[in-house]
């Protein structure tokens, strides 16, 4: 999810059509943010709306214009309807915000898609608020589950669904003749990937499929009108209907998982179930105490884990991807760093198709580290991390801010701003080749992964799947554009929606290479 505002062209008509109305609900408003002694600046909003249509797409940038163009600076206020937030946009405060304030900012917003699409608040990880019974699963997930001893027990799954992939690359491009859409490819990869590792095989004949799935959360998964003034959720009917029954069909594939695998569990011995993740939780399941997790929550989780895994990784790669396309010298440099790392692995051995590189070899291969920093510095999928909701009222720089303030913070702003990088628009891995900036949360101007109490959890995945695989690509194949453009035609812009994603595919030719 990317803190970016679902709001039709005809709730703005209403709302306008309604406003006798509804400036009398503006006024109630308007006393409630006197009554916050020194709120920071906001730019001009509408009546009721307020600021909300800021956000309609692309916000980490227009929130970045504010601060870095129009004198608003590192830290503004905007009202979202009748909440109050604050856009935060230096490392410092970044820092106040994820350490120092990091346990009463440790809250996430209430949306109504949580409800409608999802199972709801405190179900899974990541909308859930910090609570004790948080803290318990948070630790389900980290000691548990996403952990280096069951990466590596997964690890043959995730190399075997890349060979699919470098084989589907292969086929869909006739043999390298064809353009071929590299985000849908990874993205299917991923999407199989992640179910895989939650539950060891893909669903046969299944009501949604894995791509489905990763579709209904990318169109489904974003604010409404109703979280931000709460007497327009009428407005949202539709949309609301539309997401109840996008929640029937997971529901319904999430139950054909469990059952499943409750009757395995019922017939086989434990020594001989698979170690994933679904095992790991089911074997927890039971009523609402402290040593179990009920079936609701189970769900919960495996859909964040799902959502937390599969378009993340994939947005990054292609992002990666589009960036070596633009820029030719730091593909052969990369692809003569893994030749070379390769070269000592493949005595013997025929075709570059029997080694796949893997986490072992990624350690030997610091330029291949240094561009993903670099894409994930240029193209954090979370620009704006997830928002953070305070439980009691705090200060931040000079201001007293109430309980229920939403804090942003603009990742994306931050890891382009010059104070704290040196030609911080461009692509230039070498950048951190001397820089010990690395993804562990401590250092503020630089967060893909968030920091925090409620940092990614999945980061060690998240990393070894993005390295993984980008070794692979160029390993395996030569890339070329397609004919009549150049690199320069490749559009970066980002869409918006769910994560930073990449406004147009990006296409390209994958030709096999023979080392
Ligand atoms: C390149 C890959 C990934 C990136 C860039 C990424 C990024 C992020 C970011 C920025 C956050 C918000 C952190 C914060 O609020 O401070 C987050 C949260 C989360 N991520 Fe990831 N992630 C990735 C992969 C994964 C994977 C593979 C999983 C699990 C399979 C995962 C599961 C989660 C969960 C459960 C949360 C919510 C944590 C909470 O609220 O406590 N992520 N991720």
């Amino acid at each position: 999810m990317v803190w970016g505002i679902s709001i039709d062209k005809e709730v703005v008509l209403i709302v306008v059509l309604a406003s006798p109305v509804l400036l009398l609900l503006w006024r109630r408003r308007q006393v409630k943010s006197k009554e916050i002694s020194e709120f920071p600046r906001c730019p001009p909003g509408l009546p009721i709306l307020g600021n909300c249509m800021l956000l309609k797409s692309g916000a980490h940038r227009v929130l970045a214009d504010l601060a870095w163009n129009q004198g608003y600076g590192d830290l503004f206020g905007l009202w979202l309807g009748s909440i109050p937030t604050v856009v935060v946009s230096s490392a410092d405060l970044a820092k106040e915000v994820l350490h120092a304030k990091d346990k009463i900012l440790a809250n996430r917003g209430k949306y109504l898609f949580v409800e409608d699409l999802y199972y709801g608040f405190n179900s899974g990880p990541v909308f859930s608020s910090y609570n004790p019974r948080w803290v318990w699963s948070r630790k389900i997930l980290t000691m548990e589950v996403l952990t280096i001893k069951r990466m590596q027990q997964l690890q043959h799954i995730r190399y075997s669904e890349l060979r699919r992939l470098l084989k589907r690359l292969q086929d869909s491009s006739a043999g390298g003749t064809r353009p071929i859409s590299v985000g849908r490819h990874i993205s299917d990869m991923t999407a199989n990937t992640t179910l895989l590792v939650l539950q060891s095989k893909l669903p046969e004949n299944a009501i949604t499929s894995p791509a489905e799935l990763v579709q209904i959360l990318e169109d489904e998964a974003m604010p409404s009108m109703g979280d931000f003034i709460p007497s327009l959720a009428f407005l949202d009917s539709l949309n609301k209907r539309r997401r109840r029954r996008a929640h029937k069909r997971i529901d319904a594939l999430m139950d054909s998982i469990l059952d499943e695998r409750r009757q395995e569990m019922a017939q086989r011995l434990q020594n001989e179930l698979p170690q994933d993740y679904l095992q790991v939780l089911l074997s927890k399941e039971g009523p609402m105490d402290e040593e179990h997790l009920t079936t609701t929550e189970i769900k919960g989780m495996i859909l964040d884990l799902f959502g937390g895994g599969v378009h993340t990784s994939s947005a990054t790669l292609e992002w990666a991807m589009a960036e070596l396309l633009r820029h030719p010298e730091c593909m052969r440099r990369l692809q003569t760093e893994v030749d070379t790392v390769m070269s000592q692995h493949c005595n013997g051995v025929n075709s570059v198709d029997d080694v796949l590189v893997d986490d072992d070899h990624i350690q030997q291969m610091p330029y291949l580290q240094s561009i993903v920093k670099e894409v994930m510095r240029l193209h954090p999928i979370l620009p704006l991390i997830f928002p953070r909701v305070a439980s009691t009222s705090f200060n931040l720089g000079k201001y007293q801010l109430p309980a229920g303030t939403n804090v942003l913070v603009n990742a994306w702003a931050i890891a382009r701003d010059p104070r704290y990088w040196d030609r911080p628009t461009e692509f230039w891995p070498e950048r951190f080749s001397k820089s010990d900036i690395d993804f562990s949360g401590q250092h503020y101007q630089y967060l893909p992964f968030g920091a925090g109490r409620r940092m990614c959890p999945g980061i060690r995945l998240g990393l070894s799947v993005v390295h993984v695989t980008l070794a692979n690509l160029v390993r395996h194949f030569d890339w070329g554009i397609p004919d009549g453009k150049s690199a320069k035609d490749i559009d970066m812009s980002c869409k918006g929606g769910i994560g930073n994603s990449r406004a147009v595919p990006l296409l390209a030719i994958p030709k096999r290479r023979i080392c």
